[in-house]
Formats: C-alpha cells, sequence, structure tokens
C-alpha cells in the first residue's frame, strides 16, 4: 500500500511497471516530482527514461502501477479524467514538429485558440510574450523551414508553453540539433527554469545542463531509480557504483 500523495506533490509513480513483451522496462517504480520543482532523469540507454515521459503524455499505458498528476489520476482512469489532468502536461520532444505552412506566431497560438478556445487577441499576446522569452521576437512572420533547427526547438517550446501547462516535460531535446546550436535551446530552458514558476521533468544526456538546471536529480538502471539528490551530491559524491560507472563514462 502507498501513502497518500501529500499536497504538493505534483507527479507521482507509485508501483508502476511497463513490460515490453518479456523486457520490463520499469520495474515497479515509484518516484514523485514537488510542483515548481526542475528534475533530471539520468542513466543508461534504454534504462527506461523516455518511457516515463511516454506514459506522462499518455502516448502508452503502464501494465500496473498508479499514476498521478495535479490531484488527478492518469492512470488508471476513463477517458474524461485523462484528458483533463493531460492538460496539466506540455511536452517538447526530440523532433519539433513544427506545422510547415503556419508561420511562427500561428504555431504558437493555434492549439491556445483551438483546444483552449483562447480568444485570438489574447493567444497572439500571450505567444508574443513567449517568443520573447525563447528570443524569437522578430520571426513572428516566418515558415518554420526558414529557421534553423534551434530556432525551430525553440518555437516548440513557446508552444509548449503557450498552452499554459504546470508541467513542461523535455525528452532529449537537444539531440536531433547540431552541435553549434545546442547551447542556445539549452540556455533558453535555464532561463525558463530560473524565471518562470513552471515544474520540469527532463531526459537529458547534457549533464552540464543536468547540473545547472535541477533540484533533483534520479539515476535510473533497467527500469529503477538507483540513487537520487541534488546534482552537488549525485555528480560530485555519488554513492551507487553504477552511478559511478555511468558518469565515469558521459563525463
Ligand atoms: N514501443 C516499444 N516497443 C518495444 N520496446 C520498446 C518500446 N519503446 C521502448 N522499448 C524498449 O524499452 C526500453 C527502454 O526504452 P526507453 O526509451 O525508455 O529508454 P531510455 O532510458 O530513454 O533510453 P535512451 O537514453 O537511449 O533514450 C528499451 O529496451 C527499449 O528498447
Amino acid at each position: 500500500m502507498s501513502a497518500d500523495p501529500t499536497p504538493n506533490e505534483l507527479i507521482r509513480f507509485d508501483n508502476v511497471t511497463k513490460r515490453f513483451g518479456d523486457n520490463t522496462v520499469l520495474d515497479n517504480l515509484c518516484f514523485s516530482v514537488q510542483t515548481g520543482k526542475h528534475v533530471t532523469l539520468i542513466g543508461p540507454s534504454g534504462s527506461g527514461k523516455t518511457t516515463i515521459l511516454r506514459l506522462l503524455m499518455t502516448l502508452m499505458k503502464p501494465d500496473e502501477g498508479v499514476i498521478r498528476v495535479n490531484g488527478g489520476q492518469l492512470f488508471p482512469a476513463g477517458e474524461k479524467e485523462v484528458r483533463e489532468v493531460r492538460k496539466n502536461i506540455g511536452m517538447v520532444f526530440q523532433q519539433f514538429n513544427l506545422f510547415p505552412n503556419m508561420n511562427v506566431l500561428r504555431n504558437v497560438t493555434e492549439a491556445p485558440m483551438r483546444v483552449l478556445g483562447m480568444p485570438k487577441d489574447e493567444a497572439a499576446e500571450r505567444a508574443k510574450g513567449l517568443l520573447d522569452l525563447v528570443g524569437l521576437s522578430d520571426k513572428h512572420d516566418v515558415k518554420p523551414t526558414q529557421l534553423s533547427g534551434g530556432q525551430q526547438q525553440r518555437v516548440a517550446i513557446a508552444r509548449a508553453l503557450a498552452m499554459r501547462p504546470q508541467v513542461l516535460l523535455l525528452d532529449e531535446v537537444t539531440s536531433a540539433l547540431d552541435p553549434e546550436l545546442v547551447a542556445g535551446v539549452l540556455d533558453v530552458l535555464r532561463d525558463i527554469a530560473r524565471t518562470t514558476d513552471i515544474t520540469m521533468l527532463c531526459v537529458t544526456h547534457e549533464m552540464n545542463f543536468a547540473r545547472d538546471i535541477s533540484d533533483d536529480v534520479l539515476m535510473f538502471d533497467a527500469g529503477r531509480v538507483i540513487e537520487s539528490g541534488s546534482p552537488e551530491k549525485i555528480f560530485n559524491d555519488p554513492e551507487h557504483e553504477r552511478t559511478r560507472e555511468f558518469l565515469g563514462a558521459v563525463l
């Protein structure tokens, strides 16, 4: 039996198991993220990090366990509850998938207008503020194809924030970018982490970025959290042999 969630827990996984055939990708996983915190998931390839984000996006369901977000339940839950709970969650993927025929401003206003029914003026006002935040105030009228990959990813970040999510999920958002564009995107995310109160759950292979933005780092191995703590603790004084091996290989 698990304890009831505390009021400031925004995300909570209780004994979540996910299998693909014989492959147990998440194994009785328990963890939580407090409101307003920035939490980074690190660990070897295949340890289950992206699967956690996919479960939160309801792109797939777990086999067992309970997933709660902002006081509601994402699993197990009926369709209506899932829709309500999903509204709290924004995501930025590796591939930005912008609408190619819409200009940058429209890419950011489209979902708030269509999904939230936000009036056009209000959506445009909000989008302009967000495009300022991601450093694209001079690009409102251009099409995504006229932008660099890094600029497109910044539009995708603004688009995710336009829906006013409580939590922003970031899935290796720089791994599809040319190396020279990575720093610009990470700087934007550092700014967002510093200047907004949004909760972040982030899968990244950029250890310096993880060190900068995280309140907590969770180290995964084979579908379990084997160690967690402040970035200082995890990066400077890891307890677990597997964490030391992993950091030794990536740093
Ligand atoms: N749709 C799927 N069907 C079958 N197996 C899958 C599926 N998605 C993920 N897996 C398997 O689940 C395991 C965990 O994958 P996941 O993408 O969560 O790992 P990860 O820790 O994010 O790895 P990486 O750092 O390489 O992205 C892997 O063994 C992967 O092959």
